[in-house]
């Protein structure tokens, strides 16, 4: 049987006092990739938002690897989030260290303390990412493409089960994105790692075709529950 790294079910999510999505059913397998695309302010990065406990499940039941949504508090947030890895459009790098250095700050402020593991978990997700001898480099030496690349490996330290990704590709040239892309098709593949990325990219979207969550009106459309053999 699948096995559910993301259920939601009959989900409300509001931003303050506003029903941004209502009624949400879906359930995100193992392994699968799925975009998330819809008109600017529809309600994306409000989805993503509560997936990692940073908006509030107020209604609804909601899981995400393991962790249930309902009873996540500022204290075991942190716990969801090392299990997720979360990659944004801007890069949210510090700017004032290197590949290197970028990659153990996080090791250690989520919980590493062996200096060997580090240095071979840095390494591992450098090369995962074709950026093994980058590692000096600071982020402001770096391309876009490269930037997103180290963004990209930051979010495999904790080797996620799932990877939310908000629009990684939003800055980028066709020809740097297919690379972004591939790469993440292949953690996916790979990792057996469950990703969602928002996206207003059809280029991309068409070039990989996967799953669609489309958001519009208040509602979450599923590519998966449309079947033209029953309309
Ligand atoms: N912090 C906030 N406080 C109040 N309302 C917000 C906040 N963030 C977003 N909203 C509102 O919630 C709605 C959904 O916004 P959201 O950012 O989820 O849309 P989006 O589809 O991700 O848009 P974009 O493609 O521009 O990123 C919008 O009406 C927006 O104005």
């Amino acid at each position: 049987m699948s096995e559910a790294v993301i259920k939601l079910e009959n989900v409300n999510i509001y931003q303050g006092a506003n029903l941004v999505l209502r009624d949400v059913n879906l359930q995100v397998n193992k392994g699968e990739f799925v975009y998330l695309v819809g008109k600017t302010g529809t309600g994306k990065s409000s989805l993503l938002k509560t997936l990692y406990g940073d908006l509030p499940l107020k209604e609804g039941t909601g899981h995400v690897a393991g962790f249930d949504l309902k009873t996540v508090t500022w204290k075991t947030v942190p716990f969801l989030r090392r299990t997720l890895g979360v990659v944004f459009q801007d890069f949210q790098l510090l700017t004032d260290r290197n590949v290197h250095e970028n990659l153990k700050f996080v090791l250690k402020a989520t919980g590493w303390t062996d200096n060997n593991l580090m240095e071979a978990k840095i390494n591992d997700v450098l090369e995962k990412v074709g950026l093994k001898s980058k590692g000096f480099k600071r982020p402001f030496e770096m391309s876009g493409g490269e930037q997103q690349r180290i963004d990209i490996a930051r979010a495999l330290l904790n080797s996620p089960k799932l990877i939310l990704a908000d629009e990684p590709t939003g800055n980028l040239d066709p020809e740097t994105s297919d690379e972004i892309m591939q790469l993440l098709i292949s953690i996916s593949k790979d990792y057996d790692t469950t990703i969602v990325m928002a996206t207003h990219d059809y280029l991309v979207i068409n070039k990989y075709p996967a799953r669609i969550l489309r958001t519009e009106g208040g509602k979450i459309y599923d590519s998966a529950n449309y079947h033209p053999e029953s309309v």
